[in-house]
């Protein structure tokens, strides 16, 4: 049955395609752009030249510093380098912390993005950044932050590696799982919701069998889409906040950490959403959705276990204090014991089982 509901739709052009990024310099002038100022990380610089040349006049220079988590420190500097080049907008080419970089610079300055993604994190679909000072991360929500423009394009998603094919992808499934039973939630969002999970657990078995399959990486960064603009419609929960408490506490990776985190964090969830639950399963195509979650990261190689990415053991009780601290609203009430017993599995590795329940 259809509720009422709200759905606002985010103003976000999107080209998407083989061969999409050949149009960089015709949407920087869609946009009024008259200088650029290109981003990449250390790893991507060659990358970001190449896109300076192909823009000919329109191309400023290139700030090749972007890293994880968006610290203030490094926007400071891309600031100084915008400033230094007079741009007028920013082309972000890389991952979330590439376009981290470039919502950090346009939440201080207003300054256009023209985003080309080249993993699946899905952050180029969102008003949302989370930044980094003095050790701590925190999240803004703002209209200023979303990306104007986002390039799609598969042949760069080719070169990225098996492991962060499967971390990334399942960070993206993360979205669209926490979507279809989030507070706000609504029947287009979790039509795209389901249907990016749908098209991520088909691909990456595909892609990890053979990375340049391009079918598969058309299909799977299709996913990375949809999951990308649920991510940045409705409101996300528990799944969400821990990784976001656990990446900040530990200095754990970001997509590593949503993939060994969401199987257990959705198991905890089930008694709450059997209604999500059926629509996950039926997206990745398992009885049960926790467990095939969990049977999919290990089909793709990832990691499945926090211990493994740098997690000590001694953290488990202050992450589940963590948890529980600043309430937030999740479909299951937040019990102490029960996310701790989550955490303790997601830290040894083991599957995601059934969540002790309060009595
Ligand atoms: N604000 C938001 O809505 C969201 C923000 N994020 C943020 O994004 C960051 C994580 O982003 P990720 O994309 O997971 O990693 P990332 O952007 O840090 O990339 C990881 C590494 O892979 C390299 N790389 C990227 N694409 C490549 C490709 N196609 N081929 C070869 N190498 C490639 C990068 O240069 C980098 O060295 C975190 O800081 C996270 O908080 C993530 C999701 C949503
Ligand atoms: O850290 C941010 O930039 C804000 C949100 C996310 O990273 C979303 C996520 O946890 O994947």
């Amino acid at each position: 049955m259809i509720g009422t509901f709200t759905f606002e739709n985010l103003p976000c052009r999107v080209v998407f395609g083989s061969g999409a990024l050949a149009s960089a310099k015709a949407e920087v002038e869609r946009l009024g752009g008259k200088r650029a100022l290109v981003l990449t990380t250390p790893q991507q610089e060659a990358q970001g030249k190449s896109l300076g040349a192909a823009l000919g006049p329109l191309y400023g220079g290139i700030f090749p510093g972007a890293t994880m988590h968006t610290p203030v420190e490094v926007t400071e500097r891309a600031l100084a380098a915008m400033k230094a080049c007079e741009a007028d907008c920013v082309i972000s080419l890389g991952g979330g912390s590439t376009t981290g970089l470039g919502k950090a610079l346009a939440l201080r300055t207003g300054i256009n993005q023209l985003c080309i993604p080249t993993t699946y994190a899905g952050s180029e679909m969102t008003p949302i950044v989370g930044q980094t000072e003095n050790g701590l991360k925190t999240t803004v929500r703002d209209a200023a932050i979303l990306p104007e423009t986002v390039i799609y394009d598969v042949d760069l998603t080719l070169t990225l590696p098996a492991s962060l094919t499967a971390t990334s992808g399942i960070n993206a499934i993360a979205h669209a799982v926490e979507a279809l039973y989030a507070r706000d939630t609504n029947p287009v969002t979790s039509l795209m919701a389901e249907e990016g999970i749908r098209a991520l657990a088909r691909a990456l078995p595909a892609i990890a069998a053979k990375g340049d399959d391009r079918e598969a990486r058309t299909e799977a960064l299709y996913g990375a889409w949809l999951c990308g603009v649920c991510l940045g419609t409705v409101g996300m929960a528990l799944h969400h906040k821990l990784c976001h408490t656990l990446g900040g506490t530990f200095d754990l990776p970001h997509a590593e950490t949503h993939t060994i985190v969401l199987p257990h964090a959705l198991a905890y969830n089930a008694p709450a959403v059997p209604d999500a639950m059926a629509r996950i399963s039926r997206a990745i195509g398992a009885a049960d959705a926790p467990q095939g979650l969990f049977e999919l990261a290990k089909r793709l190689g990832a990691k499945v276990a926090l211990r493994d990415i740098g997690m000590p053991e001694g953290g488990i009780d202050k992450a589940a204090d963590l948890a529980v601290t600043n309430a937030y609203w999740n479909p299951r009430p937040l019990e102490r014991d029960a996310i701790r017993d989550l955490i303790t599995r997601a830290w040894a590795g083991e599957p995601p089982g059934a969540i002790k329940t309060a009595v």
